[in-house]
């Protein structure tokens, strides 16, 4: 993949449910972020507007519904989303490979329809809240959480996704079997200042990006820091390490 800059590599989860908190967030943390993720609590609450307010700003915008149902429903649904012109999105890759493969169809039917730059789709592996012990005794896998998140990467590479969200734990292994070009999205990154919160499998920035992670996801520690903007500034200055 080619260089990046640490700032194309943040993404601050907007874990917010109105649209002028998003404007009031945004603003307060200014040019430093370009790509901020919009999951359920703010798209189920605004819907598309909050899309609109982000392309006005000109940020990146990553559309966390993490899709999850039969092939054909996750297909429109990926259409739908598509069609807002978002630059990342994303599936459950436990929904099979024939899910995956349908929503990629889909994906770039969209894009070659209207012709625009494909969304980025990629797959949800396995929450960055469940650790071994939650993995095998409440969801009865037997495997190791590493094995089964690269045996999902794989698939969802098979099924022409451009990558996955994974812990950074797991970025290593990731990278080894689906190569350099395959979006790695790591959530429960925790800079040196913040708490883990829920978050299970977590990670520094900069240890992240060693392994291989191509992005990384950071919500609360700076979105419910005192100052969002100095905080978002601290977890890229501990990005270089
Ligand atoms: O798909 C995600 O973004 C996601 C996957 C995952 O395994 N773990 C995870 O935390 N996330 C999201 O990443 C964000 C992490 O937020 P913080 O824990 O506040 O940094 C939240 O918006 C989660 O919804």
């Amino acid at each position: 993949m080619k260089k990046m800059k640490n700032s194309d590599r943040l993404i601050v989860a907007l874990d917010v449910n109105t649209v002028s908190e998003v404007h009031e967030l945004t603003e307060k943390i200014g040019e430093n972020v370009i790509w901020y993720k919009v999951g359920m609590e703010l798209f189920y609450a605004e819907g598309p507007k909050v899309i609109e307010l982000l392309k006005q700003k000109n940020k990146k915008i990553f559309l966390d519904l993490k899709f999850h149902d039969i092939p054909n429903t996750v297909a429109g649904a990926v259409k739908s989303v598509a069609k807002l012109g978002v630059d990342m999105c994303n599936v459950h890759a436990s929904g099979g490979l024939e899910m995956m493969k349908r929503a990629a169809d889909a994906n770039l039917e969209v894009a070659n329809q209207l012709q625009i730059t494909p969304t980025k789709l990629i797959a949800v592996t396995v929450l960055t809240s469940i650790d071994q012990e939650i993995f095998e005794k409440e969801l009865g896998f037997e495997s190791r959480i590493s094995d089964k998140v690269s045996a999902w990467a794989k698939m969802a590479k098979e099924a022409g996704l451009n990558g996955v969200v994974a812990s950074a734990q797991e970025a290593e292994g990731i990278k080894g079997k689906c190569g350099d070009d395959f979006l790695i999205v790591t959530p429960g990154i925790r800079p040196s200042f913040s708490a883990s919160n829920d978050q299970k499998r977590i990670m520094r920035p900069s240890d992240a990006l060693a392994k291989g992670a191509t992005h990384l996801v950071v919500g609360r520690p700076i979105t419910q820091s005192e100052n969002p903007a100095r905080s978002a500034e601290l977890v890229l200055k501990e990005m270089e390490g």
